[in-house]
């Protein structure tokens, strides 16, 4: 544990961040098992980019109406080939980012009033948190980190349909370890030597004695 919390909100709220593969989900339903209420900004993601119609036409403006299958389903395919298959442009995902996250950020607040009394402390998981600037309304980051091969082998392992080159394609647009590393509040190490139940409890305590 790195900082002291300077607490700005009412209610709690810490983000939980880390590349794609470094356990995020995975510290968080141990999280939930403890009783707190998690946001997960991948799902509700995909749930805005399906029921926000303003947002529906920005994307379709954007990358054309193969965007979409039907309108309630995301052509994933697409989208994943036209942002991510280029690993030193960044053009297209920055536009695909800039008209999803406000959206995004909209859902948390409406999710944020819903659950601000169910919770001791709230935690909002997202893949990119200091990409989205959304790390700015929450009192502290935690990052989860583990080394680069076991993420890949992770990933490749849960994902059956994502080849090794797909998976370097996505962390080439996600912030370096090094640099989430310096930001972070908090770090969970997910190594494998590391117990990660252990380092959850430490902190639940830690926050729930803040709130
Ligand atoms: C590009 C899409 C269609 C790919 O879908 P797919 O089912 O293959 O992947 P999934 O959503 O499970 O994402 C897997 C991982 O990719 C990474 N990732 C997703 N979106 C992004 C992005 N815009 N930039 C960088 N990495 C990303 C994250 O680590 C994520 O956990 C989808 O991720 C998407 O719609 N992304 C835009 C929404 C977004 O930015 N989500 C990220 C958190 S807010
Ligand atoms: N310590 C671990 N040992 C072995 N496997 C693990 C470990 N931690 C997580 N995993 C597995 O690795 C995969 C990736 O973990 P998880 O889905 O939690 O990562 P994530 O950071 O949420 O990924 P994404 O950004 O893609 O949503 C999952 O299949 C998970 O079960």
């Amino acid at each position: 544990m790195k900082k002291q919390i300077t607490q700005k909100n009412e209610i709690l709220q810490l983000g939980i961040t880390g590349g794609i593969g470094t356990g995020k989900s995975t510290v968080c339903k141990i999280f939930e098992t403890l009783g707190i209420a998690v946001y997960d900004a991948d799902i509700r993601a995909k749930m805005v980019m399906v029921t926000d119609n303003i947002l529906k036409k920005e994307l379709k403006k954007a990358f054309g109406e193969e965007v979409y299958l039907s309108e309630n389903e995301i052509n994933r395919d697409y989208l994943v080939k036209t942002v991510f298959s280029n690993q030193t442009d960044n053009s297209k995902v920055e536009i695909l980012n800039s008209i999803v996250h406000p959206a995004v950020g909209r859902d948390y607040q409406n999710w944020y009033n819903e659950n601000k009394d169910k919770s001791p402390y709230l935690l909002k998981e997202a893949a990119l948190m200091f990409e989205s600037d959304s790390y700015k309304v929450l009192d502290a980051i935690i990052v989860v980190h583990a080394p680069l091969e076991e993420r890949i082998k992770r990933v490749l392992k849960r994902d059956s349909h994502r080849t090794e080159e797909q998976v370097k394609a996505i962390i080439s647009k996600q912030m370096p370890e090094n640099e989430k590393l310096k930001r972070a509040d908090f770090v969970i190490y997910n190594d494998g030597s590391h117990s990660l139940i252990e380092q959850v409890l430490k902190l639940h305590e830690k926050f729930q004695s803040l709130s």
